[in-house]
């Protein structure tokens, strides 16, 4: 485990920037569909995207479109659904690297443990489908082995654990693959990549950015292998915030 430390502020001028939504951008809610910026932090995004000349990606478990939604009027550059869905500029096209009717034998496999448990929440993210246990955390070991059942034996895809879900989508994608995918074109290219996150599957990003000599800032108390550590929601965006502050104080002298 790394000593926790405060990161170094952001410099839209050097970094490419990639933050995780859930947990990192907003905080974390029983309802996956209730969830929202806190107020008054999405300009400050909205500016630093500019700053940095677009090179500022959101990424995420989420599909791209849900990310447009909560974010709205706002549009982002943006790996959706782990890396299985990309938009490389926030005007630009969702390109999705799988289908989603490769899910369809799990769909119909999960139905027998959703009748026997309809407290367990069931979101659908085409490419990907997530059984959430945060308000029925008993159902836990039900949901995982449920989970496991319903996938047999195909090695075509990835059971994932996430912050009290469950999570499968087609295997060969993570936030580390694409991230360094992104890191190959414009606006990101040729910059130092800093990435803060939460959960287990920000690791695979955290990972790539510090072989990258990048900044890797982790937010709660989860074991990592970032070097940079920041509280929570509210200690992102004041750290957003002081950045811009900072940036726009060079920019004057
Ligand atoms: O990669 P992220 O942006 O962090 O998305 C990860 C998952 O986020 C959502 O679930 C999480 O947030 C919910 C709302 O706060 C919470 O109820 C749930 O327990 C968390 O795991 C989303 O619903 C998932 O699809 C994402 O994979």
């Amino acid at each position: 485990m790394t000593r926790p430390t405060t990161p170094p502020p952001i410099d839209p001028r050097r970094h490419a920037v990639f933050l995780d939504f859930d947990g990192t951008l907003a905080p974390l809610v029983d309802d996956p569909d209730a969830v929202a910026l806190p107020d008054g932090t999405l300009e400050p995004l909205m500016a630093l995207q500019e700053a940095c000349g677009g090179a500022l990606a959101i990424v995420s478990g989420r599909k791209i479109s849900d990310l447009d939604r909560f974010l709205s009027p706002m549009r982002f550059a943006a790996a959706g659904v782990h890396g299985l869905e990309r938009r490389g500029a926030p005007g630009g096209t969702v390109e999705r690297l799988m289908t989603a009717d490769e899910l369809d034998p799990v769909r119909e496999g999960l139905k027998p443990l959703l009748d026997e448990h309809p407290q367990l929440g069931f979101e659908d993210k085409g490419l990907a489908l997530v059984l959430h246990y945060r308000t029925v955390p008993h159902l836990e070991e039900a949901a995982r082995e449920g989970m496991r059942k319903a996938v047999g034996d195909r090695d075509d895809l990835l059971v994932m654990e996430g912050d009290m879900i469950v999570e499968i989508h087609p295997a060969g994608m993570d936030k580390g693959r694409a991230l360094e995918a992104m890191l190959g074109s414009a606006p990101f290219e040729g910059r130092v990549p800093l990435y803060a996150g939460d959960d287990t599957t920000d690791e695979y990003a955290l990972k790539v950015v510090r072989e990258r000599g990048g900044v890797a800032v982790k937010v709660g108390e989860k074991e990592s292998v970032a070097e940079f550590r920041l509280s929570d929601v509210r200690a992102v965006h004041d750290w957003i915030a002081a950045s811009l502050e900072s940036f726009r104080s060079n920019e004057d002298h």
